[in-house]
């Protein structure tokens, strides 16, 4: 009997669960990829009980629980932080690059986009920061995958083309084979990545993983320890701070001789402040002592004063249309959120 990978159908998604559905095979695992439907069979009631945040990953999770595909693959980023009882954490593979990038026209990097420029973004996160660099730049809240927003700038894919630059992860242009378009790595110095950014979490479950150890087996083989002590770190700080989705903060963690080393920074809106803090905790780290350093980080993060700088509890996908206004300044920001 196969082992039934569940996907989400996005260039992104396919491009990611093809990769690990490899990895499977190559281990001997028979895996079948089924596209799973985001909405109609699957009730309201069901994906709030499942977490609210994260439609996507609810309906592949439900997917799981009812037995119609026994894993999936996400990026680990767009997981909410909350544990689903009868699901677990497989594996984090190898991550990915975790920086942010710039693709612009022209190639321009941030320092030399024009005064004002219109920069694309549905990342509160990615617009405090950018505007902590440039108060100057106006923010156009974007949607869509990866393909479209590329589109909204001028000569790097079909599409509008109506904006001077857009803001990305590395790793969604890496893994589609896009980074070419990428005119700059942004520091994670200046442009802290979402926590988990880069990294992927093959989730299964647990009924699926206990009736197969070959399957068991094989995902464990795909984990790589630090990676995933990485991430689930970095997610300890959104869960100490109980952080929406829409909340601007960033959170790395880098493995520095042979300890882990936790960064998290939440920005204000405007650019305007930051508060920052880190820790550490030896190497090898188990997934309590990775969760532990993130909930210290994010203790020492609300001791720094982050609930004063940002609602940390905004819970929108994407942003309101006021907080995003296309006027220069920042007095609209502060307007929007006060
Ligand atoms: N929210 C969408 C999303 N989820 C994961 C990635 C990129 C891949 C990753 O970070 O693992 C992206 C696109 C982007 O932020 O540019």
């Amino acid at each position: 009997m196969s082992v039934i990978l569940g996907t989400r159908g996005s260039d992104l998604a396919l491009t990611q669960s093809r990769t690990i559905a490899q990895a499977l095979t190559e281990r001997g695992i028979d895996v079948e990829m089924v596209t799973i439907r985001t909405e109609g069979d699957i009730t309201r009631e069901s994906l709030s009980r499942l977490g609210g945040v994260g439609v996507f990953a609810a309906a592949l999770r439900l997917a799981m629980l009812n037995g119609r595909c026994h894993l999936a693959v996400h990026s680990f980023k767009d997981l909410p932080t909350a544990p689903v009882p009868g699901l677990c954490l497989a594996a984090v593979p190898e991550r990915a690059p975790v920086a942010d990038v710039l693709c612009s026209a022209q190639g321009r990097r941030l320092s030399e986009l024009p005064e004002g420029a219109l920069v694309g973004t549905g990342s509160i996160r990615r617009a405090a920061q950018l505007l902590a660099q440039r108060p100057d730049l106006r923010i156009c809240d974007i949607r869509g995958n990866v393909p479209t927003r590329l589109g909204r700038v001028g000569g790097l894919e079909d599409g509008p083309g109506d904006l001077d630059a857009v803001v990305l992860a590395q790793a969604g242009l890496a893994r589609l084979g896009l980074l070419g378009r990428a005119a700059e790595i942004l520091p994670t110095s200046i442009m802290a990545p979402a926590p988990a950014q880069g990294a992927l979490a093959i989730e299964a479950s647990e009924a699926a993983l206990a009736e197969n150890s070959e399957l068991a087996d094989a995902l464990a083989s795909l984990n790589d320890p630090t990676a995933r002590a990485a991430a689930l770190a970095e997610r300890g700080v959104l869960a100490h701070l109980e952080a929406g989705c829409a909340a601007p903060v960033g959170a790395l963690a880098t493995t520095e001789g042979s300890e882990i080393v936790l960064r998290a920074s939440v920005c204000a809106l405007d650019g305007s402040r930051r508060a920052s803090a880190s820790g550490s905790t030896p190497l090898p780290a188990d997934d309590d002592a990775a969760h532990e350093l993130g909930t210290r980080v994010g203790r020492d993060l609300l001791a720094a004063g982050a609930a004063d700088i940002a609602d940390l509890h905004a819970e929108r996908v994407g942003v309101d249309p006021d907080y995003f206004a296309l006027a220069p300044g920042r007095d609209r920001f502060g307007a929007a959120r006060s």
